[in-house]
């Protein structure tokens, strides 16, 4: 009897238990069969994946390796299966979209559903603790402390060294019968840049590293093959060499044998970083990434603006009557910050380059959990890359897309629509920099020369990462009447 009252509760709690375990597995069970279903009702993108093992790659190289550029791999399959399909790149499922919800779904929800990940290639050239390439927990740290190098002071200065080489090299196109605005334009940026990152200034040593930066960024949509000979392998060896310079500058610093107001300095002196066993790694990987991330990106948009504006006289005619009423059209004066603002039609001009320029044509993003997007299914580890080119160019988005009209920005533009630096925890770092160094090359030439451009073919440029024209944009030039800045420098 007693035992029978001692037994009794103990029966109903292991009923009880019993009762909880069944309802667990059974509500399981039916939440899996729900998501089947789900799948099945949504069905994934359609697309091909083209042949086991290597997908779809081959095409993508010969697309790498053609004068139409990548992007024409995503076009041809844009207008064989619509606005979503997947493909598989390098052993990996892609998925491209190109909707306003889906960019705001995507980019604005980083951190839950969706990481950055970009091939596998560019992050072994990057390196490891690249922010370009570092997942969310860690990539908040690595923001953090890169961005409290973009101070003010810094911002200013660099503006002024970008703008005294501009006005030198601008100098230097008066007695030339042809000049090509890439490459004066990548000269410029890359020792402004290096000056700002590592107050690298001599000739030899910024050429040399000028050299290794491009071989590594060739070979960053490349097969990842490590063999003698191959792109990628020149790349990696290229990656070495900047490595061991940096590093030997780094041991200067650290040893206090040189000093410099610089980023490489403002790292040494961050205390945040003392006890952290990859700070090296840290800063030597980011400093590469500053100098990639920021040179070619804003030397082919100054490209492709100068370009588009040869092709619309009446806007740059508009543009070089304002831009002459402004005092640093003036012999001698210098560029500060507060004149920038002054320019809010260059502005536009800046951005409508940049949206018909897009030079980030899409930011890959892995999916971290099954998930959907545009009606599809996208499965845990597929990469879901934001097609910007193609939302760019949307003309439900943008009337007349093919149209170049900076005074489209006179008003807002939608939320998610603009995508030109990014947008979410992922946008620029160096957005404000890239469009102060645009427009003061904009204004420095209209306020100094007239221009044709000598060779109109659109081409581009083969294995590179970011589309630039093959041609380098060749300009002839005639200095404006009665002009006389450009015997400065
Ligand atoms: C016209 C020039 C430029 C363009 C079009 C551009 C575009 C972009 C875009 C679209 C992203 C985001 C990619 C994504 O979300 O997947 C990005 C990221 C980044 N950019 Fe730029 N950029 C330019 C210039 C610069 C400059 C001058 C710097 C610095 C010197 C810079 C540094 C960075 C860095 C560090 C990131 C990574 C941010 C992160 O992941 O948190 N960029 N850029």
């Amino acid at each position: 009897m007693i035992m029978n009252s001692l037994m009794y509760p103990l029966v109903l709690l292991l009923q009880l238990l019993a009762l909880i375990l069944v309802t667990y597995f059974v509500s399981k069970i039916a939440i899996k069969a729900r998501e089947r279903k789900k799948k099945e009702i949504l069905g994934a993108p359609p697309g091909s994946c083209g042949l086991p093992f290597i997908g779809e790659t081959l095409a993508f190289v010969m697309a790498n390796n053609s004068s139409k550029g990548f992007y024409d791999f995503v076009q041809k399959r844009r207008n064989l299966y619509g606005n979503c399909f997947k493909t598989n790149i390098f052993g990996e499922t892609h998925v491209f979209v190109s909707s306003i919800e889906s960019a705001k779904a995507i980019l604005g929800n980083e951190s839950f559903d969706f990481s950055k990940r970009y091939m596998r290639s560019i992050a072994e050239l990057l390196g490891g603790q690249s922010l370009l390439c570092a997942s969310h927990e860690h990539h908040r740290l690595i923001r953090r402390r890169i961005s409290n190098l973009f101070t003010l002071d810094s911002m200013i200065s660099t503006i002024r060294i970008f703008d005294e080489l501009t006005v030198k090299t601008f100098a230097s196109w008066k007695e030339k019968e042809s000049v090509s605005v890439l490459n004066d334009a990548l000269k410029i940026t890359f020792r402004a840049i290096c000056k700002m990152l590592i107050s690298l200034e001599e000739e030899h040593e910024v050429e040399m590293l000028q050299k290794d930066v491009f071989e590594v960024t060739e070979a960053m949509l490349a097969f990842p093959l490590k063999f003698p000979g191959t792109r990628f392998y020149r790349g990696l060896k290229a990656r070495r060499r900047i490595m061991n310079a940096l590093k030997k500058m780094l041991n200067f610093r650290r040893k206090g044998l040189e000093c410099h107001e610089d980023f490489l300095q403002s790292f040494v002196r961050d205390k945040s970083m003392a006890n952290d066993p990859s700070a090296d790694s840290q800063i030597l990987d980011n400093i590469l990434t500053l100098i990639i991330a920021g040179q070619i990106t804003t030397a082919s948009a100054i490209a492709w603006m100068v370009k588009y504006l040869d092709e619309n006289q009446d806007i740059q005619e508009r543009l070089r009557a304002l831009q002459l009423q402004l005092p640093t059209s003036r012999n001698g004066s210098k560029f500060g910050l507060e004149d920038l603002n002054e320019m809010s039609y260059a502005s536009k001009i800046v951005k409508e380059s940049l949206r018909m320029a897009t030079i980030v044509s899409w930011f890959p993003r892995v999916a971290l959990k099954d998930c959907q997007a545009e009606g599809f299914h996208i499965e845990k580890g597929w990469i879901v890359n934001i097609d910007a080119r193609a939302m760019h160019f949307d003309q439900t988005i943008y009337d007349e897309p093919l149209h170049f009209n900076p005074s489209r920005f006179n008003e807002e533009s939608k939320p998610y629509s603009f995508l030109a630096f990014g947008v979410g925890g992922r946008t620029c770092l160096g957005m404000n920099l890239a469009k102060a160094m645009m427009l003061i090359f904009l204004h420095r030439l209209v306020t100094t020369y007239r221009w044709k451009v000598t060779d109109p073919d659109s081409s581009l440029e083969k294995w590179a990462l970011f589309p630039r024209l093959r041609s380098g944009c060749p300009i002839s030039v005639s200095p404006i009447a009665g002009d006389d800045t450009v015997s400065q420098g």
